[in-house]
């Protein structure tokens, strides 16, 4: 019998079921891929904000891994929202002993605009996290914070993605344009291509764990084997359906639909 691809997840909570782990192990189930997840932060959050936070002892999210590690051995790792400097540190030291797919989504404000990140959590993300990441899934914000480049224009960022991968060190790079005005296109940056991953932009406000959703679906395809740039197709794919269906839920900005591309348009 093939091998089950199985895909991990190492991120925060959202007890709402739209962002984090929740919208990440959805999404590996419906992509194919046996979902696990580790833990990094508790957060109380919903569709309308962050209420508060807590996070995981290094010593609890490093016992987490290893649990998932000695056992049953992705093919794909994915990770999100990961807070403080000593979180990233410990995650990276035991990622770099073991050879696989990374997917950094480099999670540093909610839907909500709420911060999930500190300046010097972000630091450590440049200089740790992103040179052992297959792939790196900023959004424009994301990608301004982590290069210093203005990130407002398409040849923007396509800046930002050459300097993510060719002077910062990951495989590839995807500076998401989910807050563009009139489109919704993705640069992908790999092997020193770029190529745009274009969709329609829908007007709705239920865009909360749309960046979640689209890693995610890239990791999970790895996991499968599907090649890089393959792999970032078919996740394009997959967040343009789940967010053409809304399910029209909370109060806030609510949750993508992750059954969506079952779903007739
Ligand atoms: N209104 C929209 N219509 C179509 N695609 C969208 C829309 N909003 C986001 N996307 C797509 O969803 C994916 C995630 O992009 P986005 O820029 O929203 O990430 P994010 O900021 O990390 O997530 P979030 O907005 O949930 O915080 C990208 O492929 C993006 O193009
Ligand atoms: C635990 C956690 N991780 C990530 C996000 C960002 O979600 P989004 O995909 O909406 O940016 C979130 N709100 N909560």
């Amino acid at each position: 019998m093939a091998e089950i691809p199985k895909v991990l997840s190492i991120a925060g909570t959202d007890p709402t079921g739209g962002a984090g782990i929740h919208a990440d192990l959805k999404t590996f189930q419906e992509v194919g891929a046996y979902g696990m997840a580790v833990i990094t932060s508790v957060v109380a959050q919903n569709t309308v904000g962050v209420k508060d936070v807590w996070h995981m002892e290094n010593e609890a999210i490093l016992k987490q891994l290893e649990a998932v590690l000695e056992d049953i051995r992705p093919q794909a790792v994915k990770t999100g929202m990961i807070a403080l400097p000593s979180m990233i540190e410990s995650i990276t030291d035991r990622l770099e002993r073991e050879n696989l797919p990374i997917i950094v989504d480099p999670v540093m404000v909610a839907t909500s605009g709420d911060s999930l990140m500190d300046k010097e959590t972000t630091e450590l993300m440049i200089n740790r996290l992103l040179p052992i990441a297959e792939v790196v899934t900023p959004n424009m914000e994301e990608a301004e914070k982590l290069t210093g480049v203005n990130v407002s224009t398409i040849k923007e960022a396509e800046k930002a993605a050459r300097l993510l991968v060719d002077e910062m060190g990951a495989g590839a790079a995807v500076v998401k344009g989910g807050h563009a005005k009139d489109t919704a296109i993705d640069v992908l940056y790999y092997k020193k291509e770029f190529i745009h991953l274009t969709a329609d932009r829908f007007d709705t406000k239920h865009t909360h764990g749309t960046g979640c959703t689209f890693s995610a679906a890239i990791a999970a395809n790895r996991a499968k084997g599907i090649p890089v740039i393959k792999s970032c197709e078919l996740a394009k794919e997959f967040i343009t359906k789940a967010i053409s269906h809304p399910l029209n839920i909370g109060h806030g900005s609510g949750p993508v639909n992750h059954w969506g591309r079952f779903l007739e348009k």
